[in-house]
């Protein structure tokens, strides 16, 4: 039903006899007419609607304009030109005998006349040797004059009241340096003219063709059908244009760059032609130059979804967003003019500019600073050296005596466009903008924004073209912030965050606008890599994968598919992972992990690391590699950022040990419950880095690291609580013979227990800034005496709190805690991005 109809419906039968003559025009393009079948459907659409005057303009059949320019060239330069006008001809009449069934034959002869003339011209062409303009002009447009008889006949055959309207009758138009523009006065005569005689209220228009002032057929140019639409639109005096496409209307980027495009409800005319200009197939700009200046609201449909309201273009958009889309237009070129004797010499830029002129090179942006030491513009990449030597030319005389010292041309540019109208007047859009395309690493070669303020446009290398715009589009939300996420040592932390991650992917796309991705999954022996990112069945993919791991490979595909941010998390042990941390940093992929090899690892490697991460603003997060999911880095780094000094630290750093000491009371043997802690997930891969003390160190060292104290390995007094005999043993063998601890620890543990005391593994750094872990014989009374399961307490004396230390306590060890704590840095992490958290 129309929008009139509608009108009529909610103001009753009082206002049935005031409601406006509804007049609407629509536009359908090749692709809505490509065969018989969408022939039929175009008839339904327009026969469901209930317009009092329904004019509608049709394009060519799909690829027919091509196909008939290509006839033209062939006859012009003597090639066969039979044999393709012998399958365009056959295409055409099998069309109608299928569409038009027992109709057909009258169609069909008509038809086979047109071809005979089109054989007639091209056989004059190709005596002529030369494709005139006129005749180009004359057969690139019978594409539409066939295509309108084709569904105006069908439309009759149902038994509809309908005209075909050939433009070439009606429309009048004069070529000029700005295109082609209507004589309106000529045309609105001719249309008056041809209505007495066509009163029907369907009416078929043919698209694209024309008569220019001198009565010679002609065409409206590249877009020329959407012209048409808007040009009989205003002739017809419609209230509305509806383009019918093959899309659910104008939508935020390319989908075929940005999967996630939304499609826009609303846009004003001013948006529309922005973003048609950079690139977004939309409407041609000048396709809206009738409907502007009337007013007249431009629908683009789909002609698949006719259910879909599609994206209203008129005067005024909505209220969505500051900005309504983003595109990209690539092939392009920089050219930047730079010297001292430029600066406050007016007529600079008007010299470049007139040589691009003179040159045919048209400007695509331009950007001055206000030092005026050099100016710069962008151009088409096929322009851009005849733009340099015009150029150069220009200023050859400054170029010889110094004045002006170079002429640059940076070549495979691409340009991304924000628009909407929201922007203007509001701050923080192009911070936005900015901020989004440095947090994705993608560098910006020039900026260009006018005073009205409705389209930022940056220039960027076309290698991270596809990047900046889905980094921007997420970052203007309008869609969700996309990261590429791999992860290394799907153990038993690694598992679990996956199971985790798995549970939480929808909640966090509809609620923080947050995509993660699950690209990759390297375990020691294999590696699994994925374009789809879902976490779903991840443990069979892994299994079911028969590529070796390799980090080189695991890398390069995390970062390969244009995702504007990659995120690597390391869940193994190992110190070979640790060893690459640096070169993802610098790399600008952002570090997550529970593996202390980096953290407590070599001072060098620990200083390279921080340095990569400074440098290239990548993010490196480990809180989950000392108390697991507690928050001790964290509470650390906030007493320091807020300008408090740290003293000292103790505590019990080891949740396998908390266990293990708050659990034995001699009854069982040691060695058991070592055995069930590995079982239980609290232990390190190999349970000697609990018992030698090194796991409980590498935690002190990472504190103190933390709070600027330059502490290795080496400098903590470690007590191991394994026997020489087993320090040396393959970690296979280590497990058979745990039983070899049992009666020194029954002894131990004999000794507190008789004077009253329990046994603790202590760490400590001290005032004096010596590090110690080891285990000591406390009182009841201790605070660490009471403790429980797997419990770790981390005093932090510090200058604010030196009487009584900042305690954070709780459990400290298992798969589930730890995979939680690497879980909120990867969130931390992504709300840097931009996600919603
Ligand atoms: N389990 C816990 O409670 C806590 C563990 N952590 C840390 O989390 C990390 C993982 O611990 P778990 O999951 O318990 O150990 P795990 O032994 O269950 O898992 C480690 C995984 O890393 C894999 N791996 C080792 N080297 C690798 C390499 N070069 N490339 C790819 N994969 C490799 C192993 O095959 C295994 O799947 C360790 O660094 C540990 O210190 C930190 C806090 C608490
Ligand atoms: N094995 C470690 C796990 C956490 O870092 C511990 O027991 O604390």
């Amino acid at each position: 039903m129309s929008s009139s109809a509608v009108q009529v419906q909610e103001s009753g039968a009082a206002a049935l006899a005031a409601a406006p003559l509804s007049i609407i025009a629509h536009k359908f393009g090749g692709s809505s007419v490509a065969d018989a079948a969408r022939y039929r459907h175009v008839a339904g659409l327009l026969r469901a609607r209930d317009e009092a005057v329904q004019a509608s303009v049709v394009s060519a059949m799909k690829g027919v304009t091509d196909a008939l320019i290509g006839l033209a060239h062939s006859a012009a330069d003597g090639r066969d030109w039979r044999t393709p006008w012998e399958a365009l001809r056959g295409r055409h009449l099998d069309t109608a005998a299928d569409l038009l069934q027992a109709d057909a034959a009258p169609v069909q002869d008509w038809l086979r006349a047109q071809f005979d003339e089109l054989a007639e011209l091209l056989h004059a062409l190709s005596v002529l040797g030369t494709p005139t303009r006129e005749a180009l002009e004359r057969v690139q447009g019978l594409g539409e004059v066939y295509s309108a008889r084709l569904l105006s006949a069908h439309l009759a055959a149902l038994g509809e009241d309908v005209a075909m309207l050939d433009a070439r009758e009606v429309l009048v138009v004069n070529h000029g340096d700005l295109g082609v523009a209507v004589d309106w006065p000529a045309s609105e005569e001719r249309l008056a003219r041809w209505r007495e005689r066509h009163p029907a209220p369907r009416i078929i228009i043919t698209g694209f063709v024309a008569r220019d002032g001198a009565n010679r057929i002609t065409t409206l140019g590249r877009n020329g059908s959407d012209y048409s639409g808007a040009i009989f639109a205003a002739l017809f005096q419609a209230q509305e244009l509806h383009i019918w496409t093959d899309v659910d209307g104008v939508l935020s980027a390319d989908p075929r760059l940005v999967p996630d495009a939304v499609p826009l409800a609303a846009l004003s005319y001013h948006e529309a032609c922005e973003l048609a200009y950079f690139g977004a197939k939309v409407v041609h700009p000048q396709t809206m130059t009738p409907a502007i200046s009337r007013g007249l609201p431009i629908l683009i449909r789909n002609s698949f979804r006719p259910e879909h309201p599609g994206t209203r273009i008129a005067a005024a958009g909505d209220e969505a967003g500051p900005v309504k889309g983003l595109t990209l237009s690539p092939g392009l070129a920089l050219l930047n003019l730079e010297g001292a004797g430029m600066i406050g010499v007016p007529g600079t830029a008007e010299r470049v500019f007139a040589a691009l002129r003179d040159a045919r090179v048209s400007v695509v942006m331009i950007s001055q600073g206000s030092s005026e030491h050099s100016i710069c513009c962008v151009v088409r990449e096929a322009e851009a050296e005849i733009g340099r030597r015009a150029v150069q030319a220009a200023f050859a005389r400054e170029l010889a005596n110094a004045q002006v010292q170079n002429v640059q041309l940076i070549r495979d540019i691409s340009v991304l466009a924000a628009v909407g109208d929201g922007m203007a007047g509001t701050p923080g859009v192009a911070a936005r903008l900015f901020g989004s395309l440095a947090r994705a690493q993608v560098n910006i070669r020039a900026i260009a924004q006018g005073a009205s303020e409705r389209n930022i446009s940056v220039a960027v290398a076309s290698a991270d073209a596809d990047k900046a715009l889905r980094a921007a589009h997420a970052g203007f939300w309008l869609s969700a912030q996309t990261i590429s996420v791999g992860l290394i040592g799907p153990g038993k932390v690694g598992g679990a965050l996956l199971d985790q991650l798995h549970a939480a992917q929808a909640r966090l796309k509809r609620e923080a606008n947050l995509d993660l991705r699950l690209r990759a999954v390297a375990a020691r022996g294999q590696m699994w890599l994925d374009e789809r990112g879902d976490t779903a069945g991840w443990q069979a993919r892994l299994q079911a994968s028969a590529e070796a791991t390799d980090l080189d490979r695991f890398t390069a595909h995390l970062q390969s598919a244009h995702l504007p941010h990659t995120v690597i998390i390391d869940c193994s042990a190992s110190d070979r992972v640790a060893e690459r941390y640096a070169g993802w940093l610098a790399a600008g992929i952002h570090v997550i992990t529970p593996n202390k090899q980096a953290g407590a690892g070599p001072l060098e490697r620990y200083r390279a690391i921080r340095q990569a991460a400074a440098a290239s603003g990548a993010r490196f997060r480990y809180e989950a590699t000392v108390g697991a999911g507690l928050p001790v880095v964290g509470t650390l780094r906030d007493l320091l950022d807020t300008g408090d000094e740290l003293s000292a630290v103790e505590g019990i750093f080891s949740g396998t040990l908390a266990w293990l000491f708050n659990r034995y009371d001699g009854s069982a043997a040691f060695s058991a419950l070592v055995r069930e802690a590995h079982g239980l997930g609290y232990t390190e891969p190999d349970p000697r880095d609990d018992l030698s003390g090194t796991d409980v160190a590498r935690k002190l060292v990472i504190l103190a690291r933390e709070a600027g104290r330059e502490l290795s390995l080496a400098d903590v007094r470690v007590e191991s609580l394994v026997p020489e005999s087993l320090r040396a043993a393959a970690p296979e063998e280590f497990m058979q013979r745990l039983g070899e601890l049992d009666t020194a620890f029954a002894a131990r543990h004999a000794a507190a227990a008789a004077s009253g005391k329990v046994l603790r593994y202590v760490a400590q750094l001290d005032r004096d800034g010596r590090a110690s872990v080891g285990l000591v014989e406390l009182g009841r009374e201790h605070a660490f005496a009471h403790l429980r399961e797997t419990d770790n307490i981390v005093q932090f004396s510090t200058r604010r709190y030196c009487n009584n230390p900042l305690v954070v306590q709780g459990p400290g060890a298992g798969p589930e805690v730890t995979a939680a704590g690497v879980f909120a840095d990867l969130l931390r992490v992504a709300a840097t991005l931009g996600a919603r958290i």
